[in-house]
């Protein structure tokens, strides 16, 4: 296969997306909406061919021996995809997020601040063979102003190489440059990627803790982690024991592969004899295997031992690690102790328990009686998101458009200086918000 890389070296391209962003940051909320109409009338009208390349990528991934759970995901069924174009409407509905004011404050008279919102610049995305990512990130990017570099996982190379075509033709009739979106193909343009600081301006890796650590450690440019996701279930003594059982069901098994499955559950000892038999009998319908610690074993003789391992690791598959807890603070223990920061979720009745966990927690998304799945950007009402930043600055959470903005300060006056506002006759500043 001829990679872009084949035709025009990789900074050529970094360049080309660069000048083309440069032109979308000043394009109008109107003209940015049409070119996301067009990408979304493009990919329906290239449906037949991106699903033939999924298709592909699918048979050679089974050929491959990919597991189930991450098969599921980088399928891209004629539903997958009509709810991904419908996402791409949804950004064109949203509210632009460039040229806001933030801050619109008189310093003296006629000397006015403002803080407006505006593009990054040019994005480098590496995400997983998720197809439908792709979709969504450049939605994003073009809503905000920003030109994107993506590279996604192997496996879905002939899928995503048929979705940004037809995003280039769609832009093709639009005010936007098709260059404003590229696609990387190779591991070895990654490493090229990172080197590009004059042209790139943000790096996000979705993948796991050690890649991204990875990317961190080989960059001058900023980097936006979106790592694992070690996601736990706690399952209070005050738990609703059907609301326990249906949000753990849904937290493990609604989408496996998912970053914001659960891989492990904690349970209060007080109400584990009576919850632990119940949620295994509704797991193992859904084919979920259990690895228990000692105590959950004398409750469920016939799973596996859980060790340190299984703690510590995102199985991704239907698989979930179990552990029983003494108190509400052994609970935020262990997360702390094996979490990675992404979403952890609390059942109980009793308030002051889930106040507790969603102020002690430290995670992007700390929930009370509901699903851990629902850490989403189209969920939050974000239209799609980059990806979840797993990381403790912001943006945390799903990136959304909010996400990938930055801001600058415009001051306007009419010849002040700094020295007037010093010294022994210092004028004050007014300092005073206007609408
Ligand atoms: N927080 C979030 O939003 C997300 C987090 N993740 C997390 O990522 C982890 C792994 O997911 P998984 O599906 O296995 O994704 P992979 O690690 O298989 O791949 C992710 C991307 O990173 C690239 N990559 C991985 N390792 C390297 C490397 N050493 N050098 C260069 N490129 C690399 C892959 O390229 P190639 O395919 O060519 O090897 C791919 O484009 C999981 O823990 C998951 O939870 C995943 C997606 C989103
Ligand atoms: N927000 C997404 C999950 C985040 C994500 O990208 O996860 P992954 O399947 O690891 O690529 C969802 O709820 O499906």
């Amino acid at each position: 296969m001829t990679t872009l890389q084949a035709v025009f070296p990789l900074v050529q391209i970094a360049q080309q997306t660069r000048l083309a962003a440069s032109k979308l940051a000043l394009l109008s909320t109107e003209e940015k909406n049409q070119a996301i109409d067009a990408i979304a009338l493009a990919l329906e009208s290239a449906q037949e061919e991106i699903l033939t390349a999924n298709v592909a990528d699918c048979q050679a991934a089974v050929a491959e021996g990919i597991a189930k759970p991450l098969y599921k995901r980088l399928q891209l069924d004629e539903h997958k995809l009509r709810d991904a174009i419908a996402g791409v409407r949804d950004v064109g509905k949203l509210d632009d997020p460039v040229g806001k004011v933030q801050i619109h404050r008189e310093i003296d008279t006629g000397l006015i601040l403002k803080r407006i919102t505006c593009p990054l610049g040019v994005l480098g995305i590496i995400f997983e063979a998720r197809p439908e990512a792709a979709i969504q990130i450049v939605s994003l990017a073009i809503k905000s102003g920003n030109g994107v570099i993506l590279k996604g996982g192997k496996e879905a190379l002939r899928s995503c190489e048929a979705i940004v075509k037809a995003i280039k033709q769609g832009l093709s009739q639009t005010a936007v440059n098709p260059d404003a979106v590229q696609l990387l193909t190779t591991r070895e343009e990654i490493f090229e990627l990172l080197q590009l600081d004059k042209y790139v301006d943000l790096i996000i890796p979705r993948g796991s803790n050690s890649f991204v650590r990875f990317v961190q450690e080989n960059t001058r440019i900023p980097v936006l982690g979106h790592a694992d996701g070690i996601c736990h279930l706690y399952v209070d003594k005050a738990a609703d024991i059907e609301k326990a059982i249906n949000i753990t069901v849904d937290s493990k098994t609604q989408y496996p592969a998912a970053c914001n499955a659960i891989e492990t559950l904690l349970v209060h000892n007080s109400i584990a004899s009576e919850f632990l038999p119940k949620v295994a009998e509704a797991l193992a319908a859904q084919n979920v295997e259990l690895r228990g610690d000692e105590r959950t074993l004398e409750i469920l003789p016939n799973i596996g031992l859980a060790t340190e391992t299984d703690w510590e690791t995102e199985y991704s598959d239907l698989i979930l690690a179990i552990k029983i807890v003494d108190f509400l603070e052994a609970a935020i223990y262990h997360i702390d102790n094996y979490g990675s920061r992404h979403t952890e979720a609390i059942v109980t009745e009793d308030l002051v328990a889930a106040e507790t966990f969603q102020a002690l927690v430290n995670a992007a998304g700390v929930y009370h009686n509901c699903s851990t799945r629902f850490a989403d950007g189209f969920r939050y009402g974000f239209g799609a998101e980059v990806g979840i930043s797993t990381q403790q600055m912001p943006p945390r959470g799903p990136v959304g458009l909010e996400g990938l903005v930055t801001y600058k300060y415009q001051m306007c006056g009419d010849g002040h200086i700094v020295k007037t506002y010093t010294g022994a006759n210092a004028k004050s500043f007014t300092h005073r918000d206007l609408e």
